[in-house]
């Protein structure tokens, strides 16, 4: 291990650390160098005198690091003293794509060596790199203390660094991992993901042998196809039912109905693997519109925009600033994937959304839950909806009553589709 982990040493020296201390504002940056920096110190504003650490997940499997990295804020939460404040960090090479290494800073406030001692068992077990944080000197410089095992089990300090301020980057980290691991753009890409969960998630192989049938979808379709998007409650199964029957069209969804007994299962994995789920969904889905659109114009409920929008309003941390810039490739059509005639975004106040959603009483999905609670990820999905493109959505008021909005959108569709 302390062979690999040399060889990834020489690296280090070109990334940048992110430590997230609020969503509110931008992360703290920081880099490593071999001597101390002239510039005001790093973290003298935002930490007293608590010891500090991080870890970061090393495994070179996409797979592995992702299923380590969504098990792992769970384990610290149950097993650090309640004083340890956790917070998301990554290290990452500015500007280049696939670079971010996901992991956790620690301000442990804790009078016990309990931290310690979580943190060198998961350096003994686990695909690891523990760090910890000094503050010395009458300057009051800060360093990095990298640990490795020794051969009798003990943890000790491989190597140092002076820690050294870091310009902002252009680009937040988050979103130097989106493509292909948040949200993919290709049907193989996704397909591979579930392939290489097959030995630990049984599931998937049900879900490839579905995906393997699935029907082929034509560029074009005879009929048109028109996707209602939105945040949950704004009324898009209402008005995809009334839609359906005054158009007389068939009603599709995304997932499809197929995959229904393993969503559940889906949605506890974490995102490269529930993401990867998602995009096969809706080339399922596509499989049956493209059968579906020779008879009749059909209606789907969610589809690409949904998959993408939570996609990466979820994997984009911090300030809703930190979105990718409308007209990024991340927020392009996968080209292998059947485009719609048209797609509308029912938008809704949030108060008239809760109502309806009290008045609904449905169990609510986790993301969900998210919406209800946090409202800078609910601005990060109405916002990534928005900016993307290929079709883009036209929003649509859904304030008004269930048959005046049905009204306002049969004008849209005999307008846009000529239907
Ligand atoms: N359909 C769909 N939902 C996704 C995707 N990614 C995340 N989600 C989340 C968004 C919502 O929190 C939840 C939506 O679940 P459903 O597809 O069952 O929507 P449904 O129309 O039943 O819920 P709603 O009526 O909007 O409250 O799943 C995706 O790719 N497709
Ligand atoms: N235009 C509307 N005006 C008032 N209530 C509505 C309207 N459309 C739907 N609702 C109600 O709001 C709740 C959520 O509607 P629903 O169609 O389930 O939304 P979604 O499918 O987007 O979650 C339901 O109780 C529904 O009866």
């Amino acid at each position: 291990m302390a062979r690999r982990m040399m060889s990834r040493l020489g690296q280090w020296s070109s990334y940048v650390f992110a430590v997230d201390f609020d969503t509110n504002s931008d992360p703290i940056y920081f880099a490593l160098a071999s001597k101390q920096s002239e510039r005001p110190q790093v973290f003298r504003n935002v930490l007293a005198d608590e010891k500090c650490y991080s870890l970061h997940v090393q495994s070179d499997d996409k797979i592995e690091r992702a299923k380590f990295y969504g098990g792992l804020k769970k384990k610290l939460s149950k097993e650090l003293p309640p004083e340890c404040t956790i917070l998301e960090m990554s290290i990452f090479q500015p500007n280049v794509k696939d670079s971010v290494i996901k992991g956790y800073f620690l301000k442990d406030a804790s009078k016990s060596s309990a931290t310690e001692r979580v943190l060198g068992e998961l350096l003994r077990n686990d695909p690891v790199y523990v760090c910890s944080y000094l503050c010395g000197g009458e300057d009051r410089q800060w360093s990095q203390h990298l640990w490795s095992n020794t051969e009798d089990g003990w943890v000790e300090v491989l190597e140092k660094y002076c820690v050294v301020p870091a310009e902002k980057p252009v680009h937040h980290p988050s979103t130097l991992s989106i493509i292909n691991y948040d949200v993919f753009y290709s049907f193989e890409d996704a397909y591979k993901v579930l392939q290489q969960c097959v030995d630990i998630i049984p599931e998937s192989k049900a879900v490839l042998e579905l995906v393997d049938q699935r029907l082929e979808s034509k560029e074009k379709t005879d009929f048109p196809v028109i996707v209602i998007e939105g945040l949950d409650a704004t009324g898009k199964t209402t008005l995809t039912e009334s839609l359906t029957e005054a158009l007389g069209a068939t009603l599709l969804k995304s997932p499809p109905q197929c995959l229904s007994p393993w969503r559940a299962r889906f949605d506890t994995e974490p995102p490269l693997i529930r993401r990867a789920f998602y995009a096969l969904g809706n080339y399922l889905t596509a499989g049956q519109i493209g059968q579906e659109a020779r008879q009749a114009p059909v209606i789907v409920d969610r589809y690409w925009h949904s998959t993408a929008a939570y996609a990466i309003a979820t994997a984009v941390g911090g300030k809703l600033g930190n979105l990718p810039q409308a007209g990024s490739e991340v927020y392009g059509w996968p080209g292998d994937l059947l485009r719609p005639s048209l797609v509308l975004m029912l938008s809704l106040s949030s108060q008239e959304r809760m109502r309806r959603l009290q008045v609904r009483g449905q169990d609510k999905t986790m993301e969900e839950e998210e919406l209800e609670a946090n409202h800078l990820f609910r601005q990060k999905v109405e916002e990534a909806y928005q900016r993307i493109e290929g079709p883009a959505c036209i929003t649509v008021d859904a304030s008004p009553s269930p048959d005046q909005v049905l009204q306002q959108v049969l004008l849209l569709i005999r307008e846009k589709c000529h239907l």
